[in-house]
């Protein structure tokens, strides 16, 4: 088994945990464990009157199904082995949440807070360029999105620099995901993580028993929980935890230090007070600790911990410090496999990234169905169902001899717009994931923990396409 330090190892090592419990032969197991494929490029990109050597990685973890799907991430952390890891668990959330395409990831080396949007628009559309060339980029190839500093400003640019190479492809607003809106994008994808993070907590939350178990009541409601990272997945998740779960924020880590106030914190105008001030540390009624204590936002006393930044925040230097019974996931790898192991002990449910911050892909999916379908969705039926509905509401009034007023009328006959049916689409896909996972965990006595038993389906669902299409030649 590899060891448990690092974030690729701790994939690694949590994908060889998992594996035993599957009961497939080893051959086919590393096949589905290996990177397919690992492009490493350096491009010069002239920025500021000189030429600047930019590192950057596409890899494409699987092609077990294809397209592959993954983000782009733009920090100056990236390297090739947290590319690698990255695409490993794209592969195993497309699998768990049955979005078919196989994993994949990119990442551009450079602090893009350090760089204007004109600095940043030649370096993504060189990027893209990089990716054309070797065709790892297309609707039917490899199709990135937003990740860690990259959003729906970056995803446009890719766009518009494959159109510019592939214009007469008829499909090419369905090589990237994530675009605003007005550029071929869904709505409903700018929040997709955070919606889903929301889904996955609120499913857990459910089980009376799963929660008695770590000393809590059932149901999202009065729950405290903090965040770190108010990024987009954090921000998103942070809103509809407390808007839709009636969930508390009792503690922020952001990059200029940590917040706590036990009482509650409002998200919406802690939001606007970091945009006002640059930053959130002298928010009223909060204790406040500085920029190299940031990490201590971890150690805060709550029901629901979501670390919502980047990788290997949980290590085995602060995992027995970790007050919350819950760590929800919102980030890829923030508990390495070492601090798990001591997490696991100390009784926590440790709700898995793969699963629990699945919803992005999940709605870059619909995204790119609604790019090959060339149509809105909701187009063709939201007039019709809403019909139907007001004929069904007049037979009513007919049959009851009583009126409904016209704003009755209003919210019962609505027909779903997209944002409707993005939203009802993420949560059953949510909610039917959490429950196939839970599920292996009950059938099998000796797996204790929901990501191994994610693993083992996600592991499961991929060799069956191994085990039906056979292997080539
Ligand atoms: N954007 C997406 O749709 C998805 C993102 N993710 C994962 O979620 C995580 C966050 O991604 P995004 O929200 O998109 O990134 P983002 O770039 O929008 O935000 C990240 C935030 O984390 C903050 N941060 C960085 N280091 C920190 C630290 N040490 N302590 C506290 N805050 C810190 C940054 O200042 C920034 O505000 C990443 O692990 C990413 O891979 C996973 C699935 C989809
Ligand atoms: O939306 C997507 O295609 C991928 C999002 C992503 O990079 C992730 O889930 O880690």
């Amino acid at each position: 088994m590899s060891k448990k330090g690092g974030f690729y190892e701790s994939v690694e090592y949590y994908f060889d945990r998992a594996a035993p419990h599957t009961g497939l032969p080893h051959g086919l197991l590393d096949q589905i464990k290996v990177c397919n494929s690992v492009y490493r490029m350096n491009f010069p990109v002239k920025l500021r009157d000189e030429v600047k050597v930019i590192e950057a990685y596409r890899v494409q973890h699987s092609h077990h199904r294809t397209p592959t799907k993954g983000g782009i991430r733009f920090s100056n952390h990236v390297n090739q082995e947290e590319v690698m890891a990255l695409a490993s668990l794209m592969s195993y959330k497309c699998a768990i949440v049955d979005v078919p395409f196989g994993g994949a990831k990119g990442g551009v080396k450079i602090n893009p807070w350090e760089y204007t949007p004109e600095e940043l628009e030649k370096i993504t559309r060189r990027y893209t360029a990089e990716l054309i060339k070797r065709n790892m980029i297309g609707p039917s190839v490899d199709v990135p999105a937003p990740d860690y500093g990259t959003g729906s400003r970056e995803m446009a640019w890719i766009y518009d620099t494959y159109r510019a190479f592939k214009g007469d492809e008829i499909d090419a607003a369905g090589c990237v995901t994530g675009k605003p809106v007005t550029q071929n994008g869904v709505r409903g994808r700018e929040e997709a993580t955070g919606r889903g993070v929301f889904y996955g907590i609120r499913e857990a939350c459910n089980v009376p028993e799963d929660m008695k178990k770590i000393g809590l009541s059932a149901g999202t409601k009065g729950k405290t929980f903090v965040l770190q990272g108010l990024g987009n997945v954090g921000t998103f998740t942070g809103k509809i935890c407390q808007e839709e779960g009636g969930m508390i924020l009792v503690g922020v880590g952001e990059v200029e230090g940590a917040i706590y106030n036990p009482d509650g914190i409002d998200i919406n105008d802690l939001l606007e007070y970091r945009k006002a001030n640059g930053s959130m540390l002298n928010y009223p009624d909060v204790q406040s600790f500085g920029k190299d204590q940031r990490e201590i936002a971890l150690e805060f006393e709550c029901d629901v911990l979501v670390p919502a930044a980047l990788e290997s925040v949980i290590t085995i230097n602060n995992a027995s410090r970790i007050k919350a019974k819950i760590i929800a996931e919102a980030a890829n790898g923030p508990v390495a496999a070492d601090a798990e192991e001591v997490l696991l002990a100390a009784g926590k449910l440790i709700i898995p990234d793969f699963y629990l911050n699945a919803g992005g892909v999940t709605v870059s999916y619909f995204e790119w169905l609604k790019n090959l379908s060339h149509m809105r969705f909701g187009r063709m039926d939201k007039r019709f169902n809403q019909g139907r509905m007001m004929d069904m509401v007049n037979l009513i009034e007919r049959m009851t001899n009583r009126d409904v007023t016209n704003e009755e009328m209003k919210i019962i006959a609505r027909g779903a717009d997209e944002i409707d049916l993005v939203r009802s689409g993420l949560e059953e896909t949510m909610i039917t994931a959490y429950h196939q996972i839970r599920e292996v965990m009950v059938m099998n006595p000796k797996i204790n923990d929901l990501r191994t038993a994610a693993m083992v389906g996600a592991i499961n669902k991929i060799s069956n396409d191994y085990m039906s299409l056979g292997i080539w030649p």
